[in-house]
């Protein structure tokens, strides 16, 4: 084929022999793009469109040149003055990257003259970005196109300078324009069956956004070199090659949705597809310079150059036996003169879909483009271009083919399946930690489970255990009530209380120690039904809980006890100071037990607020809870309703025990007015105030009613009030009528009490002794007769006998109501 595709005589049929000159070369389908941009020169008055001998029609890809060695030149796209950078790649290289991210190789290269606009071209500026830039967004675009393939980029940056290689990326400081790079290990190309030809080492840098993927390329270009020419105030000095992998599969092949067939997918060979996108801006052709450094630049950018174009002017598409490409005599062709074209080999044998774009500047006659040197070049350029379209034979396919034909390199480079490898292998990791983590978790949970589980039981041992003290105190309870003789008829029985008699006089507090009371007496007291009905609680007390009574001990007696109770005045009757203090011991211990009950309720409602807070979070629990909290409920209801009852009964004791003070303190008066009495009696009885026999026998025990007190005996005992013969009938007499005395201790073992009260029957016969004086001293007859003044002096005496009898007789009166005495046991006692 001709450098010149078309003549000027035949440029008639130009369109249709660009058309021929693609069908030709097999490249119809676009596999090789070769285009034309023509720079605008500022000193051009018409855009460039006519130049002179040139002519430039960019809607039929024609460049013409009228002078001599003139011709028409055809190509796939012809970009004039006018024309954006958009409008380039989108012609020529949008669909070369597209089809990278399918699975090709492409390699988009701009070549020309120095200052004709290459760079311009492939990089663009801020307001008009070029190829790179556009293409990088198209990859991306393409990525967020395509959900069904999961992609992996990385970007490499080299450039060939002077003919070395230099990683534009391994560079961390920027360098300055012309000072170069600073040096580092020398990058070699190598090539293998798998990868082809590839620079090493060579820093990639993986990238997930157009914007790092800019930044990254934009490093690069930092440290490039870049130098003033005479065309160029910064022109490239090297060969700068941008190399972007792109790696794909399939996200979900086949059916397969499922984590495991992802699993499957990863580890299946051949599923990812790697291509590569070259994009490379060449250093321009140019003259020799004057400056040294110029011109050994310009010599090996030259010399480059020149074996790239004797390359593409060899370019058969034939090859040897070996596959490797020939020229049409069969010879080798001369990759390895340079780095260039070495690098540029498996796209320029073929392997690769190839866009090049050259770049040539038209200017008007007088202009530096119209130089006869100029337009030499630009010829060149127009001549390169051409061979380049007319000779690159291109069978490029998509690199899953290749690696199923062994060409490719996928296999070793596929980082993605690496990654996809290594994603697999730490979802096993982590799969097996979760699934350590929830064994450990669901252990926990059980541990916790069995820790409330015991909080419930322990919560129920709590309320058993409040329930049977609470039983134990009802029965104590009970039994108290037995011992301390309690009448549930509104009447009290004796409450047995030991007491030292020594420690009673002790005190002389109780110079009148006094029965406990009868029947009568409780009537007197006027004990609220109620407080009658509850019982006595029981307990040792060994503390003077009443200044002016000091008890030594109480002692409860059970059943078996009973008999051997005794009262505060030996005989088996307690009295109101003793009941008050046991009442008080009772209001004690029922306090406690309410404090226990109600701290004891208060921790079980928080334990189970807590408990149900927390497992109605646990689905396991909630059939046992239902169960549990019902449970619980009655028993704090119960619980209540034991506290309601519990403070009820206080509040009768605490009535019943104001009134026992009442009482006593009435009492307390009573015998006070008895104690002031002088002991006349004493004289007679041998006794200080104490009428009482010494053969006297044991107090008698008295029922009281309906108290079920000592019910194995005859229990016939009433108190009952009898009119005194001859006397007032309101006196109070008491009539002992029981036949046992079985509960009264014996009179060795039991101190004597004191006597000091007169019984009405006492207080009658010691009347009756008075009246039957009176009436023997007035009839004369008397057995004794006094006269005179021994007469008088008797006479006197018996008036104070009389006088002192009278307030014996009051002092009776008032404490026949609370004394109680046998009257068949114990005769009357004369004070
Ligand atoms: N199509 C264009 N439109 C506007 N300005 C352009 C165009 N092409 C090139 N230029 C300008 O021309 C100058 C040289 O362009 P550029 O550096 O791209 O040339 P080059 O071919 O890369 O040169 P070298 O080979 O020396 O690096 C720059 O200032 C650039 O802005």
């Amino acid at each position: 084929m001709s450098e010149q595709p078309t003549s000027r005589g035949r440029q008639s049929t130009a369109d249709e022999g660009a058309k021929k000159s693609r069908d030709s070369t097999g490249n119809g389908r676009g596999n090789v793009v070769v285009s034309v941009r023509v720079r605008p020169d500022a000193a051009a008055s018409d855009g460039g469109q006519s130049d002179g001998e040139w002519m430039v029609d960019g809607r039929r890809s024609l460049v013409a040149y009228k002078g001599r060695e003139g011709g028409d030149y055809y190509y796939d796209n012809v970009f004039t003055t006018y024309d954006s950078n958009a409008k380039v790649y989108d012609s020529a290289a949008k669909r070369l990257v597209r089809r990278v991210m399918e699975g090709y190789h492409g390699t988009v290269f701009a070549y020309g003259m120095t200052g004709t606009g290459k760079t311009f071209s492939m990089q663009g500026t801020a307001t008009s970005p070029g190829v790179i830039p556009l293409a990088i967004t198209d990859i991306f675009s393409f990525i967020r196109e395509n959900p069904r393939r999961e992609f992996l980029l990385r970007v490499s940056y080299l450039e060939i300078y002077n003919e070395k290689i230099h990683d534009l990326l391994a560079q961390s400081t920027p360098g300055t324009p012309g000072s170069g790079a600073v040096q580092q290990g020398e990058i070699e190309l190598r090539e293998d069956s798998k990868r082809g030809v590839y620079a090493a080492p060579l820093k990639e840098e993986i990238v997930q956004s157009p914007t790092q993927l800019l930044r990254v390329i934009a490093r690069g270009d930092g440290v490039r070199r870049t130098g003033s020419t005479q065309f160029n105030a910064r022109s490239s000095r090297s060969h700068a090659v941008v190399q972007i992998v792109v790696e794909s599969r399939e996200r979900t092949p086949g059916n397969g949705t499922t984590q495991e067939s992802k699993r499957l997918a990863a580890i299946t060979p051949g599923g990812v597809l790697v291509s590569t996108l070259s994009l490379i801006d060449l250093a321009g052709s140019e003259r020799a310079a004057e400056n040294k450094d110029r011109r050994t630049e310009g010599a090996h950018i030259n010399k480059s150059l020149l074996t790239l174009g004797t390359v593409i002017g060899k370019l058969s598409g034939d090859k040897d036996k070996q596959g490797n490409p020939t020229d049409k005599d069969g010879k080798h062709l001369p990759y390895r003169d340079s780095k260039l074209t070495r690098l540029l080999q498996p796209a320029l044998s073929g392997s690769s879909l190839i866009s090049i774009l050259c770049t040539v500047q038209l200017g008007p006659a007088g202009s530096i483009a119209a130089a006869s040197s100029h337009i030499v070049e630009t010829l060149n350029t127009l001549k390169f271009a051409s061979r380049a379209k007319n000779n690159i034979v291109s069978h490029a396919k998509k690199a899953e083919e290749a690696l199923a034909n062994g060409i490719g390199d996928a296999g070793s480079r596929a980082l993605l399946d690496r990654y996809r490898m290594e994603i697999v292998d730490l979802r096993k990791q982590l799969d097996v930690q979760m699934k350590a983590k929830d064994e450990e978790e669901e252990k926990a949970r059980e541990i916790e489970a069995e820790q409330r589980h015991e909080e419930q039981m322990l919560e129920m041992q709590l309320a058993r255990t409040a329930l049977k003290e609470r039983i134990e105190h009802l029965n104590r309870l009970i039994l108290s009530s037995k011992s301390l003789g309690v009448n549930f008829n509104r009447s009290l029985s004796s409450l047995s209380i030991k007491r030292s008699r020594a420690s009673i006089l002790s005190t002389g507090s109780l110079r009148n120690p006094r029965p406990a009371r009868s029947s009568t007496a409780h009537d007197y007291l006027e004990v609220p039904p109620a407080t009658i009905n509850r019982t006595l609680s029981t307990g040792s007390i060994t503390t003077g809980y009443l200044p002016t009574v000091q008890v030594s001990q109480i002692v409860v007696a059970d059943a078996s006890e009973d008999e051997d109770s005794q009262g505060e005045n030996g005989d088996g009757t307690a009295t109101s100071a003793a009941q008050i203090r046991a009442l008080h011991a009772d209001l004690a211990d029922k306090n406690r037990y309410i404090s226990t009950l109600e701290k004891r309720l208060l921790q079980a409602r928080r334990s189970s607020h807590s408990r149900v807070s927390r497992t109605f979070s646990s689905d396991a629990f909630k059939g046992g809870l239902a169960a549990g909290d019902a449970g619980m409920e009655t028993q704090l209801q119960e619980k209540d309703a034991e506290i309601a009852d519990l403070r009820a009964r206080l509040d009768d004791k605490d009535r019943m025990v104001a009134a026992l003070r009442s009482a006593a303190r009435k009492r307390d008066i009573a015998d006070l007015a008895i104690g002031t009495t002088p002991p006349e009696g004493g004289q007679r009885g041998g006794g200080r105030g104490v009428g009482r026999s010494s053969t006297t026998p044991s107090p008698p025990q008295y029922d009281t009613g309906k108290t079920q007190h000592n019910n194995n005996h005859n229990s016939n005992a009433r108190l009952q009030p009898q009119p005194r013969p001859g006397g007032s009938s309101t006196t109070p007499t008491l009539n002992f009528s029981h036949k046992h005395t079985s509960l009264a201790p014996s009179a060795t073992t039991r101190p004597k009490p004191e006597k000091r009260h007169k019984s009405v029957d006492e207080v009658t016969q010691i009347l009756d002794e008075m009246i039957q004086d009176k009436l023997d001293n007035s009839n004369g007859g008397g057995r004794i007769r006094i006269t005179g003044e021994h007469e008088r002096e008797r006479e006197r005496e018996r008036k104070r006998d009389s006088g002192r009898r009278d307030e014996a007789l009051v002092g009776s009166a008032v404490g026949a109501g609370q004394a109680v005495q046998g009257a068949d046991a114990v005769p009357s006692t004369v004070v």
